[in-house]
């Protein structure tokens, strides 16, 4: 299944630089391990935002949901999810 998932980091007020630099390595390692085995499928920056727009290819709600909630920035993230279903035009 094909979740759209939109992320938007929000920087924790008071919290130590270095540490917040210690997390996104921690995430950006996660996101590329998730990438190479196929489950985040896109990740493009939304333009002049701290966002992102993803694409996960999942088996079920359960699974997006495990993945999202275990990445180092989910603390500090809202996440909207939309479930994608095939587009009767699309043609690939
Ligand atoms: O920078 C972001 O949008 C948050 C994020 C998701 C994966 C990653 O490496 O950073």
């Amino acid at each position: 299944m094909l979740y759209c998932v939109h992320m938007t980091v929000n920087v924790p007020q008071g919290m130590d630089p270095e540490r917040f630099e210690r997390l996104k390595a921690e995430e950006k390692a996660v996101a590329q391990d998730l990438q190479r085995s196929g489950k985040w499928r896109h990740l493009w920056r939304v333009a002049g935002q701290y966002a992102n727009i993803s694409v996960f290819d999942v088996d079920n709600h359960d699974e997006l949901h495990g993945l999202l909630s275990s990445l180092p920035l989910f603390p500090f993230m809202d996440v909207t999810v939309t479930p994608l279903a095939r587009h009767p035009s699309a043609i690939d």
